[in-house]
């Protein structure tokens, strides 16, 4: 069911209730000529006009459908109960109306709002989740994003690293060649497969159009080759078509004593820079 004829459902509802408690009370029941306290009156009526402004503000507010019907069904069992309430202050009430319909439907009504508030709850707890991982995570290859490599590096520069920068070689060739869907399938193969490369604090992200960055926790030379021949190695394995093989550049600079982020990030491009100018497919390090 959609919600909006479920609002219009609860709307009708909310307003023939009141309508019919009202005419079938005032129609059953006399009017009290003593006993009418106007205090009670008046704590009576700004708990039902309460309750009815928290009614309208749900009809007003975008809720999943389950959410939204425990609370209008909550506050309608709830409203009842009050207008009950507020009309034995004015009218006589038997006492079976007091003791069974209007605690029956208040404390009922005051229960299933509670579950419907819990429920809201549950739903922003979910949305703020759901927001705050895409908020670092990049759209078309579900790594990491540019945002969090720096966010991450920035928290981590106190200890040793390198940057290794991997841009895909001739890229604008195989989106032209085999068009768009091909490139991004391409992107998407070599990003999870790079990824998997990467555990612990070694971070992989994609910083841009077809170029990525690793946050590799580690300036030891043996170590930085042997990774980043295997990602030479495995971009080749990417299938883009029979055609035509894959292959990536990468620059590489490790993190020195006084060294801010945006340094090794230069370096690290100028690396890149001449591995491309020197034939491309290779890694090159500064
Ligand atoms: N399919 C696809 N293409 C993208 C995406 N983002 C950027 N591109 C393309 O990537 C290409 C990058 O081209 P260039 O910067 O000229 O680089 P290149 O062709 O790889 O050449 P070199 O880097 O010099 O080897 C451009 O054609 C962009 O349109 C994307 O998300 N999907």
């Amino acid at each position: 069911m959609y919600i909006k004829p479920l609002k219009q459902l609860f709307t009708v509802l909310f307003v023939v209730m009141i309508a019919v408690v009202i005419v079938g009370y005032l129609s059953e029941y006399h009017v009290l000529e003593q006993d009418i306290y106007f205090n009670g009156v008046a704590t009576d009526a700004i708990n039902l006009l309460i309750v009815i402004c928290i009614f309208w503000l749900v009809q007003l507010s975008h809720l999943v459908i389950k959410t939204y019907f425990f609370l209008s069904l909550g506050l309608w069992l709830w409203t009842t109960g009050l207008l009950f309430d507020l009309l034995d202050e004015v009218l006589f009430q038997p006492k079976w109306i007091g003791i069974y319909v209007e605690d029956m439907f208040r404390t009922s009504g005051m229960l299933v709002t509670g579950y419907g508030l819990f429920l809201a709850m549950q739903n922003l707890a979910q949305a703020h989740q759901q927001l705050s991982k895409e908020l670092i995570t990049d759209d078309l290859t579900k790594v990491a994003n540019r945002r969090y490599f720096y966010q991450y590096v920035k928290n981590n520069e106190s200890k040793p690293y390198s940057i290794f920068i991997v841009d895909i070689d001739h890229f604008k060739s195989i989106n032209d060649e085999f068009g768009h869907d091909i490139g991004d399938h391409v992107l998407k193969e070599l990003a999870v497969l790079f990824a998997s490369e990467f555990k612990g604090d070694a971070i992989f992200a994609r910083i841009g159009g077809e170029e990525f960055a690793i946050y590799y926790p580690s300036t030891c030379m043996a170590d930085i080759t042997a990774i980043t021949q295997r990602l030479l190695t495995l971009a080749s394995t990417v299938d883009v078509a029979a055609t035509r093989k894959l292959s990536v550049s990468i620059g590489g600079s490790i993190k020195q004593a006084d060294d801010s982020l945006i340094e090794v990030m230069k370096r690290a491009d100028q690396a890149l820079y001449k591995a491309k100018n020197s034939g491309r497919g290779r890694f090159e390090i500064t």
